[in-house]
């Protein structure tokens, strides 16, 4: 919480800086980092990232009136500091938890906030429309500043701005925070590009030095020859110094120093008096204010709260249990040692995806092409075409991004290129901007794409060994969760073919991915407290999906779940409607669970999945509704009987699947007596 005798309480908005002095601006500089690392150590945020834009931050607002004129940050996970002096410091404890701040920019907070981000390379096109906008609606006033990092700036969309701002020559400042550091260290041309500019000295030292040589006096004989070197040298430094900017119509000035309080001001002064569109080149630390986090940008970017310690800082809470990320980087781990043309393609996720051990040990198979998803995933055709075997491993809502190059240049030619969806479904308190929410929907409507999701961590192995042998595009999504583990004998992993844990006439539950712990133990609970006996299936595929078990379902219970962690529009529950009008069979007693058509906000993911009805007590409530509809016996329990969880639901405890292919059966039997059906024979052959 803020400290009220504090400079920083004092900041209602942006206005009030104008009041300060520039060793007050230093005090307060110092305040909002303090108050940055007291809510960072206390909860999972950005970190790194807010604490090297804290003078920019500071800059920007005092050379500019955000109240008229326009900023975005790019990607905004450096927002905190923005956040701090538009009036929201005393709220900064609450970021990116159930109704608190968002981790990112939010115009439902404030009107400082523009556009509600958190996918990078956007702010530079956005910033442009927003000076055309008020250009166009008589406001000619304002001036309309990006901020976008040097990890978000190879991105494509970048470019084909710079491109379009630079042929219009649109008055507009992008503000390239240059910190040397993607989450990762970044990779590519333009990384070693902005290297070499931050490298030599000022553009303005070597305009100023050739303007001295030129006007000296002519030399001759041994000092010619030094004196035309020194020239060749001063136009070489020039030429790195942002010539690929003015070539393409901005005007760069920099790299100057980004913790220059003083120094940014002038700048960005001088900026406002210019024409034409300007790339101001700036350098910060990434972490700055925090040695840590500047000795190690890469862990204190998200880093999970921590303490300090005699030797550093360790983790409040060191997580310990196995997330599905790390069974899916520890099979493709195996995959490249089996296999030399195996090749996985992350962009930019390096750490995210868990890769580490994957770049260190199979250097030659591993490519970081940086924030360009949809190179990532032409270039992965391409290796597909030559005969390797690429694995596309990304965030679900970060592959959007590349949707047409899915279209394109895997579905179309048919490559056998597999894309691995992590943080797939509700991620938590990264909130709507990283829900993986699109990709059953977006992808099962690829001819030749498969789309499978592991019911549990008993699928994952599998799934990839699959995806690799298949000689077509496979999609295989999973979520930012613990893995669980469903006790049965795991049947083999065949094209198409779903797996019945358990077959039920009262309902069935169709199950889409790693909900499939949730479903079994909502089936626990049916049975247990309900007496009604619900049917489980995984049902692996989405495409091609296992009409046989899915009809037979519809047919023969008289209620159907489908539950999946992804848009009810076009999901697995979409594609199970679908074949059940295909197949001329009624299905007004099929329910379908997912996401809803609105956007979902940042909480902690087990209090996303219940508000959207997701989790064991969401599933239960379903199932008893569409249990009184179908006119089954359903008892009415005591409310506090109803409402209770499901004791391991936190621990995700491994899940008894009981019934036919249930290893372990039911120690207690089953509510009403009666032993579980096995599946009608036709299906377990299914599978
Ligand atoms: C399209 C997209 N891909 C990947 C990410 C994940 N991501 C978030 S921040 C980040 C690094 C950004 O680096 P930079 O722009 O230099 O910002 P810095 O953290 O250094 O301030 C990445 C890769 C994203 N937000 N959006
Ligand atoms: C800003 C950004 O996009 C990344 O830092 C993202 O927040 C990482 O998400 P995870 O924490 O799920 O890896
Ligand atoms: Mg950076």
């Amino acid at each position: 919480m803020t400290n009220a005798d504090s400079l920083l309480a004092r900041i209602t908005s942006p206005a009030d800086l104008r009041a300060l002095t520039d060793e007050d601006l230093e005090q307060l500089a110092a305040e909002m980092r303090s108050e940055l690392i007291g809510v960072v150590r206390r909860r999972s945020a950005h970190f790194a990232s807010n604490l090297g834009v804290v003078e920019l931050c500071l800059a920007l607002h005092q050379a500019f009136d955000f109240t008229r004129d326009r900023l975005i940050w790019d990607t905004g996970h450096q927002i905190y500091p923005h956040k701090l002096i538009t009036g929201r410091a005393a709220e900064l404890h609450t970021i990116r938890t159930k109704g608190g701040l968002m981790g990112y920019p939010n115009p439902s907070e404030s009107p400082f906030d523009l556009f509600m981000t958190g996918h990078a390379g956007c702010a530079p096109s956005t910033a442009m429309g927003l000076r055309v906008g008020d250009e166009l609606t008589g406001h000619p006033e304002r001036h309309s500043v990006a901020v976008i990092g040097d990890g978000a700036f190879p991105s494509g969309i970048v470019f084909e701005a710079l491109n379009n701002a630079g042929g219009l020559r649109t008055k507009m400042l992008v503000v390239l925070n240059d910190n040397k550091m993607s989450i990762c260290p970044p990779v590519g041309g333009v990384a070693n590009y902005l290297d070499r500019a931050r490298m030599s000295s000022t553009y303005h030292d070597w305009n100023k030095r050739l303007k001295s040589l030129v006007s000296s006096v002519p030399l001759v004989g041994e000092h010619a020859e030094r004196w035309v070197q020194q020239i060749k040298d001063a136009i070489k430094a020039s030429l790195n110094h942002g010539m690929l900017f003015e070539e393409l119509g901005f005007t760069y000035l920099g790299p100057i120093d980004g913790h220059d309080l003083k120094g940014l001001r002038s700048y960005l002064e001088k900026v406002k008096a210019m024409d034409g569109p300007i790339l101001l080149h700036v350098l910060t630390n990434k972490g700055h204010g925090f040695e840590p986090a500047v000795k190690d940008p890469v862990k204190f970017h998200a880093p999970a709260p921590f303490r300090k310690a005699e030797d550093g800082y360790v983790p409040l809470k060191a997580s310990s249990s196995r997330t599905y990320t790390d069974a899916v980087s520890a099979a493709l781990h195996a995959a490249c040692g089996r296999d030399p043309k195996v090749a996985i393609v992350t962009a930019a996720m390096c750490e995210g995806n868990k890769l580490q051990k994957i770049r260190d040990e199979y250097p030659s198979q591993f490519f970081d092409v940086g924030i360009c998803e949809g190179h990532a995933v032409a270039f992965a055709a391409g290796m597909a075409k030559a005969g390797a075997r690429p694995v596309v491993d990304i965030y679900s809502t970060f592959l959007q991004r590349s949707y047409d190059q899915i279209f394109q240049e895997v579905a179309l030619q048919d490559l056998p290129v597999v894309f691995c969806l992590d943080r797939a479904g509700l991620v938590g308190a990264d909130g709507p901007t990283h829900h993986g929410t699109y990709d059953l929907a977006s992808m099962r409507v690829f001819p030749n794409m498969v789309v499978m999701a592991p019911g549990d961590q008993r699928d994952v192995e599998p799934m990839i060994e699959f995806a690799l042998g298949h000689d077509s595009p496979v999609s295989i999504r999973y979520p930012r969760a613990g893995l669980e583990a469903v006790d049965r004998e795991p049947q083999p992993i065949e094209l198409g073919q779903a797996e019945v844990l358990e077959w039920e006439t009262d309902g069935m539950i169709l199950a889409c991915g790693a909900l499939l712990g949730a479903c079994v133990r909502a089936s626990d609970r049916l049975r247990e407290r309900y007496g009604l006996r619900v049917g489980v299936v995984n049902a692996r595929f989405v495409k091609p999906l296992d009409r046989n078990v899915v009809c037979k379902a519809i047919e023969e219970a008289a209620f159907v779940l489908t539950v999946e962690e992804g848009c009810l529009m076009g999901g697995f529950g979409s594609a199970v409607l679908e074949a059940a009008g295909d197949a001329g069979i009624p299905a007004a007693h099929v329910r379908r669970l997912g996401l809803p058509d609105r956007f979902v906000l940042h909480a902690e993911r087990d209090e996303q999945l219940a508000e959207v009805g997701l989790d064991v007590d969401g599933i239960v409530r379903a199932a008893l509704d569409q249990a009184r509809r179908a006119g089954l016996h359903v008892p009415d329990l005591d409310p506090e009987a109803e409402a209770e969880h499901d004791a391991d639901l936190d621990g995700h405890a491994p899940v008894q699947a009981s019934g036919a292919n249930g290893a372990a059966e039911r120690a207690n039997g089953h509510a009403n007596g009666a032993a579980s059906k096995p599946a009608p024979a036709a299906l377990t052959a299914q599978g």
